[in-house]
């Protein structure tokens, strides 16, 4: 399937806000777009996205609303040369006790650290960004506070990166469920090039709503780090599927949005235990009480 690019110059870097409205209003398949931001050294800024299929005007309105612009480079990007590209220009990541690496860096990884090993491909979850960094702090932070976790549900898994992540540390099961059938394919090849095969079991699901998360349910661990929408949504199933005492790692919450998924998790019977900023994200660490 091709991906397309719509890229635009603009003099300043898109607001929280105008990052929520794109990624709210453009994504029908959310793994296939992506918002973009590139300073160029001369103080302009390029931004844009990638899309599944030709971006059409709503997708470039929304971009131009946010940046004052009209003039877009519309481009077709091969798939093969897109994934390849990023897979030599992706360097290890280190969160915690985590360090997230492609086969190209397999030598850099240090003899301390607990190695994920990611190939860049169509799925989101390769360490980088400031959602998933979070939620691989938030999990070390849980670890070094003396957690365990036996029974782990990584909900939106992309490459599983975070179920991954689970299942090497306590050597137990983990359970890595996402949406869209690309993501699961990818975090299979992830799980299989990791040795996890028996450990983690990929799902195609929409949140909880599979056979084997309902008969593995209650976890001791939920990881979800989707959008603040189905984030929400999700909030009586989160709840539902943890175990009193029972932890969640919530990301892909812009800053300005935390509070509102605070409140409705502690509606749910949560209690926040920390919250971290890495950038414009917020990671929620979050305690079921009740
Ligand atoms: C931001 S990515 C996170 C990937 C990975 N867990 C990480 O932390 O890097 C969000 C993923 O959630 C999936 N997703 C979105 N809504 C979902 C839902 N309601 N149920 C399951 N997966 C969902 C998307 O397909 C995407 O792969």
């Amino acid at each position: 399937m091709p991906t397309f690019t719509a890229f635009t110059k603009t003099t300043g870097r898109l607001p929280a806000e105008a990052i929520s409205a794109l990624l709210e209003n453009v994504i029908p398949e959310p793994t296939g777009v992506g918002v973009f931001e590139i300073e160029d050294g001369s103080g302009l800024w390029e931004v844009g996205a990638y899309f599944t299929e030709k971006p059409d005007a709503v997708g470039l309105a929304l971009i131009a609303a946010a940046n004052d612009a009209k003039d877009f480079i519309i481009s077709e990007l091969p798939d093969t040369d897109w994934v390849a590209k990023v897979r030599r220009d992706l360097a290890p990541v280190e969160a915690g006790r985590f360090f997230v690496y492609g086969s190209h860096d397999a030598d850099k990884l240090p003899d301390d650290k607990i190695g994920l090993l990611i190939e860049a491909a169509m799925a989101f979850g390769t360490g980088h960004h400031g959602t998933t960094l979070g939620c691989l702090r938030a999990f070390d932070r849980l670890l070094t506070n003396g957690g365990t976790y036996e029974n782990v549900a990584d909900i939106g898994c992309g490459t599983a990166v975070l179920a991954m992540a689970a299942a090497k540390v306590n050597d137990t099961p983990a359970y890595a469920s996402d949406i869209d059938e690309v993501a699961v394919a990818v975090a299979q090849s992830n799980v299989d090039a990791n040795g996890l095969g028996d450990q983690v079991i990929c799902l195609e699901a929409a949140g909880f709503s599979h056979e084997v998360l309902e008969a593995k349910a209650p976890f001791d661990l939920v990881f979800a780090n989707i959008l603040k929408g189905p984030l929400v949504a999700l909030a009586p199933d989160v709840a539902a599927h943890t175990k009193t005492g029972g932890a969640v790692i919530l990301s892909g919450i812009l800053n300005p949005q935390a509070s509102e998924v605070i409140d409705v998790y502690t509606r749910n019977g949560f209690n926040l235990i920390h919250h971290e900023e890495i950038v414009d994200w917020s990671t929620l660490t979050l305690e079921k009480s009740a």
